[in-house]
This record gives C-alpha cells, structure tokens and sequence, in this order.
C-alpha cells in the first residue's frame, strides 16, 4: 500500500471537489501535491465554507495555499458574477492605506482579507494602520458579505484586538503547533557550533568548503558585514557566492533572487530580509554565522529549509564561547540543538586577508562591517548573552581582517549596556 492510500481521505485534495472549482484542484494537481499538509486539511473546508480563520503553523508548513485557495475561489465567484476591476491587491498596510486614501481606489465590493506574517505587522508597528484599513473596508467582511477573512499567522501574540474588529462574532482558531514538542519542523537537523571570536572567518571559510556541493543561506547582521563577507570569498577564495540585502535595488536583489532559486549548489549570504516569506527550492543548509536577535527570527531563519511535506534540512549557528548561553535560551522555546564539533584547525587566510586589505576600499568596507556587527550588538535586547561588556572587541576587529581596533567608541556602547 503506498502512502496516498493509507493516509485519511479527508486529507486528500480530492476531498474538497464540492468546494473548490475544477481549475483549481487542476493547478493543485499541476503543482505535484496530491496530500493537504494539517495546516491546510484544516483551514481550507473552514475558509471555503465562509468562515473567519486564525491559523497558526509552523513556518514551512503550507498556509500559503491555506488562504490563497480559498482567496482564489473567492475571484472566481467575482468573475462568474462578471465583476469588473482589479481582483487580487497584494500590499504592505502602509502603501494599501496610502491607496485607500485615494479617490481611483475603489474597495467597496472587497470581500475577503489576508493577512499574512500577521506578527511581524504588529512587530514593526503597522497596528494603527491596519486598524484604518479595517474600518474603511465594508464592516465586518465576514458577516456582512458572508465571505472569508483569515489571518495566517506563525504566532499570535497582540493579536486579539484586531480578530475582534475584523471578524465575525465566530472566529475558527486552528492551530496545528499547540502540544507540539518542537517549534521546528520534524525533517530539520539543527545544531550549534563553538569557535573563538577571532576565527570566525576562517571558521566559515572552511565551512564553505565542506558545503560547497550543496545550496546553503548564511545570516549576517548587517548589511555591510553581507558586502565584506561576500566581497572577501568571491573575490580573494574564488567561492561561488551571492548576496543580498536591503541595500541593494530592487532589481539587483529579484536577479540574484532568481539566481540562487535556479541553482543548485551556491551560498546565499543575506541579513534578516530573506528570513521571512522566500521559498526556494532544495535548500540544504542555513548557517547563521552571526546570532538572530530572539527565538521567532531563529525560526524563520531556519524556515528557509526543510520546507513541505516530508522535506529534510540542515542548520547550524555559530556563536563565540561566551553566547553558548543562547542554546538554553531556545531551548525555552522549544527549539533543540545538537553540539557539533568545534574546529580547531583550519586553513591560513592570513596571506589571502593581507592581499585584500592593501586595497584601501576593502579596508574600508571591513572597518564597516566591524562596525556594523557591533551595532548589531547594541540593539540586540538578550543582554545576558549578547555582551558588550565581556567581548573581545580586538578578537571582533581580527575576525574582520583588521589588525587594528578601528576607531569606534566601544566606551559608549558599552555605557549603553548598564
Ligand atoms: N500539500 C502540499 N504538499 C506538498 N508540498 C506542499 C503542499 N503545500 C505546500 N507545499 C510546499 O511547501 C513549501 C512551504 O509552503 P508555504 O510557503 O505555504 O509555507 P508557509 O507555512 O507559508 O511558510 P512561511 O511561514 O515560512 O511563509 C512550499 O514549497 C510549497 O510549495
């Protein structure tokens, strides 16, 4: 018997032929998924059915097309009604509160509401936003037109307010993440790794090499940290690399975007921009060469691999000796992680660093990056762990090639931690 006859008919997208149209269990079909992941066996006989869902899940568990099925249907009906205009806006709260103030921007007939990564639109404060835009929209969606309003969100927190403006009386909680004993997905392997502050380069350096045939995403703090890092390993190690962050245009980040979806055996070095939302195929390892500010970004950092059903991954974070503190500090959130061996040797980048500093550009970008990772430190809120005042701040200068301490006034941040 094979997995798609054992496994509960309710599962199978076949099962929701009476609510869903034919085209769409087609372009399901097309994508290769037979099996709704538990997110979606959920939500989708709720949603289509007309009712108001919160879904949280895990990231990497598919509320993607928990909403959007329903979403789709919901066009589909509009368009068999013949109604005329834009079908799907897909907007940040700001930029779609902007629209709505204008007069071409008509939203009297919307019908449904998406609202995706609805923690980080409370976290980056788009709360009052949000709340305008809710009472613009024709009150209650839900209720009045007697169509869906979801929310998907990995977690709920402040939430509540806004389910009670935006819903239904009745809201359909679904969580497919209480009880469970893990915050990551089964199929993710994950571990942390110990090295002295001022060989984390070389530490990556030779990470790089035992990778080098799979297609890896490495985090960094800062921007500039993402240039010098990529700049030394492209340049002066001839390894295949690729960056991206929130400096560069919009185009520049869609190509390489594109380049590293395509590829199958590169690193990716990013800051936080390509923690949340992207999804690339095959992506066999996230390092986290600098630490994420808290549990929830370790997650979506993480999320980046192993994602769908039955889909396998590796991580690994490296922190300097006196971070260790932060694998108890996740496993609170219960995130667990495997020691991996520490390294002690490894090769000299010595004459490769001293070729690329007699560039004086490329000094200058390590100056920045050093301090880029210290700012980094600054805003970090984990004071216990991430400590400016025991750090090695000539060992932090060393690990960015610089020989000296560049002129930042450590004295300052430091002051800032007591
Ligand atoms: N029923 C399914 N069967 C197999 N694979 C699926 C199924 N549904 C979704 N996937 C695949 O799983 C991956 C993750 O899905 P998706 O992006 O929807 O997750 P998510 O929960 O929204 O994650 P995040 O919170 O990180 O945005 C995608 O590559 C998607 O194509």
């Amino acid at each position: 018997m094979d997995i798609e006859e054992k496994v509960n008919p309710r599962k199978k997208f076949k099962y929701l032929k009476d609510q869903v149209s034919a085209a769409t269990l087609q372009a399901v079909k097309a994508m290769g998924f037979k099996i709704m992941t538990d997110i979606q066996a959920e939500v989708l006989p709720e949603a289509l059915d007309g009712a108001d869902v919160v879904a949280t899940a895990k990231t990497g568990s598919g509320k993607t097309l928990a909403f959007l099925i329903p979403a789709v249907e919901t066009v589909i009906k509009c368009m068999e009604k013949q109604v005329q205009g834009v079908h799907i806006v897909v907007a940040t709260p700001g930029r779609l509160f902007d629209h709505m103030r204008t007069k071409e921007f008509d939203y009297r007939n919307v019908c449904c509401l998406v609202l995706d990564e609805a923690d980080k639109i409370f976290q980056y404060g788009f709360e009052e936003d949000l709340k305008q835009i809710i009472n613009r929209l024709p009150s209650k969606i839900g209720t009045n037109i007697d169509k869906p309003c979801y929310l998907a969100l990995p977690s709920q927190k402040g939430t509540d307010a806004l389910i009670k403006s935006a819903m239904k009386e009745k809201v359909h909680n679904i969580n497919t993440d209480e009880d469970n004993l893990m915050a990551t997905v089964e199929g993710l392997k994950q571990g942390y790794a110990v090295c002295e502050t001022e060989y984390r380069l070389w530490w990556l350096h030779k990470l790089l090499k035992k990778t080098r045939n799979f297609k890896v995403m490495v985090f960094f703090s800062s921007c500039k940290s993402v240039e010098f890092h990529h700049e030394f390993f492209s340049k002066y190690c001839e390894a295949a690399v690729l960056c991206i962050h929130g400096k560069m245009s919009q185009t520049d980040r869609t190509d390489v975007i594109t380049n590293f979806y395509n590829a199958e055996k590169v690193a990716l070095f990013c800051t936080d921009l390509a923690a949340r939302g992207l999804d690339i195929p095959a992506v066999d390892w996230i390092v986290q060469f600098d630490p994420p500010s808290d549990a929830n970004e370790y997650i979506h950092r993480v999320g980046r691999t192993a994602r769908g059903m039955g889909a396998e991954g590796n991580a690994v974070i490296l922190l300097r000796p006196d971070e260790v503190e932060f694998v108890s500090y996740l496993k609170e959130s219960k995130i667990y992680l495997d020691k991996y061996e520490s390294w002690d040797k490894f090769a000299n980048l010595q004459p490769k660093l001293d070729a690329a500093m007699s560039d004086p550009q490329f000094h200058e970008l390590a100056v920045e990056a050093f301090q880029g990772y210290m700012r980094a430190f600054e805003v970090k809120k984990l004071k216990h762990i991430f400590n400016l005042i025991t750090m090695d701040v000539d060992a932090v200068a060393r690990s960015f090639g610089l020989k000296e301490r560049p002129d930042v006034d450590v004295r300052k941040l430091k002051l800032l931690e007591i």
